[in-house]
């Protein structure tokens, strides 16, 4: 089971959210595929891997054809009023019946049958709509219209169409199974958009927050908003818990999506990516580093060595051994030597010097290339034995885990070569119902 941990310590908007996921990897040619199933033109995507505050991430953008203003979403269908528009290049008036580079788009109707009619997956079109719909409620009942009155400006309606259908379709890309918000965070005071100066929380934010239990945080070092529609509506739409601290399962990736407001901060949503299905004893990498400790000791007894090696493991040396030796003036030794992580360097010199007589040591860091590993339980009739699936670039290979083994021989008293069997076979047939 994958869960996505979605730290929104800087809000979120669709653009933070996607550039989040291609950060953890989502394959923009397929996402690129997937998009065209909804038959829409004018636009494309751009996905540009850089850093902000010395920290790498991605910044995700959709370009409108002949590079047409970004609009507001959406906006309330007032045909003869003057409305007022925030472009990136700042603010201008018109009426909604003249020429005046837009017309007027979608509605809420319209962008839902687009959806429906197109080849997404149904699962896709469902997450899709729901968002749209929370969106336009939320418009609908800040401005006191019927939902039906709420269009989507042409231009904006393509940006919001990109972002909300592919939020959805990066969840199913990425296979994500659950989705954690934590930290949900959003500026203070106010901002400029088309219906003129409105507070922060934007009224559509606060109004899909309503009847939730969406904890929102408030930034009161940024002066802006952090927190867009869309972004709340992919909060609202997609999360399933929030503030929740504890995981279970092993962190595979992390990513950051940016933002274009400046805040004044690192302005990312990070997104993790955690795989329960994995246990702390999995490992998904081919290669790693490191650390040996060695020490050569002429005054410790058989004894206190293997006593040294027991508790070295148990603090967590990934090995350790003592091979015999003859040291300077012929004298018979043991060398001792400690696998750990690089990481542990300095619990483990401590360990040897507290543990042996040793008055100094070596170290050295070393490239490891290993086989990924995956625990997985094979049920036999003489009970359960832990397989270990090994991986490395093709090749792949079991190790059975030797205690189990041997505590199904003792409650059976059936022979051990007859429980491997069992075991490779019990191997075979999950293989061959995977397949
Ligand atoms: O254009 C309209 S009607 C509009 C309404 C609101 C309300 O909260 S009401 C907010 N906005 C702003 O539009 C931009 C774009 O939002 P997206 O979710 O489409 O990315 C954002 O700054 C909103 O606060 C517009
Ligand atoms: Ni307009």
């Amino acid at each position: 089971m994958k869960t996505l941990v979605l730290d929104a310590f800087s809000g979120i908007s669709g653009d933070m959210f996607l550039g989040a996921m291609f950060d953890l990897g989502l394959d923009q040619g397929e996402f690129e595929k997937n998009l065209s199933k909804l038959g829409v033109t004018g636009y494309h995507v751009t996905v540009d891997r850089t850093a902000r505050s010395s920290i790498t991430g991605t910044d995700f953008d959709v370009i409108l054809a002949g590079n047409a203003p970004k609009d507001q979403g959406f906006i309330e269908d007032e045909h003869d009023q003057v409305h007022k528009h925030e472009h990136s290049h700042g603010t201008h008036e018109h009426t909604h019946h003249q020429p005046h580079g837009h017309q007027h788009g979608r509605n809420f109707m319209m962008i839902k049958q687009l959806i429906l009619e197109s080849t997404l997956k149904t699962s896709t079109k469902e997450r899709a709509i729901d968002m749209f719909e929370q969106i336009a409620l939320a418009e609908a009942k800040v401005h006191g219209k019927k939902i039906a009155d709420v269009h989507f400006h042409e231009v904006g309606a393509l940006d919001s169409i990109v972002d909300i259908v592919g939020a959805a379709l990066a969840v199913e890309m990425l296979q994500i199974d659950k989705i954690i918000i934590n930290n949900l965070a959003d500026g203070v005071g106010t901002i400029k958009i088309a219906h003129g100066i409105v507070p922060v929380p934007v009224p559509a934010v606060m109004e899909m927050q309503l009847r939730t239990a969406i904890p929102i945080q408030k930034r009161f070092d940024v002066h802006t908003e952090l927190i867009t529609p869309t972004g709340m509506a992919i909060v609202k739409c997609l999360g399933d818990e929030f503030n929740v601290t504890a995981m279970d399962g092993v962190l595979e990736k992390t990513g950051y999506g940016f933002g274009k407001r400046e805040t004044g901060s690192l302005n990312a949503l990070r997104a993790s990516l955690y795989n329960s299905k994995l246990s702390h004893q999995d490992i998904t990498t081919t290669n790693d580093q490191v650390l040996l400790l060695e020490t050569n000791l002429d005054d410790t007894t058989g004894q206190q060595l293997a006593a040294v090696i027991k508790q070295s493991l148990e603090v967590g040396a990934k090995d350790a051994w003592a091979e015999p030796i003859v040291m300077k003036k012929g004298r018979p030794a043991y060398k001792l030597s400690l696998l750990v992580s690089p990481q542990k360097k300095e619990l483990f010199v401590k360990f040897i010097f507290e543990n042996t007589p040793a008055i100094g040591l070596r170290l050295q860091l070393m490239q490891r290339e290993i086989m990924e590993r995956r625990i997985e339980i094979a049920k036999t009739a003489y009970g359960e034995v832990r397989v270990k699936k090994l991986s490395y670039h093709g090749i792949t290979k079991f190790s059975l885990e030797n205690d189990d083994l041997r505590h199904c021989v003792q409650g059976t008293k059936e022979n051990l070569e007859k429980i491997k069997y069992a075991v490779l076979q019990e191997i075979e047939n999950n293989k061959n119902e995977g397949e």
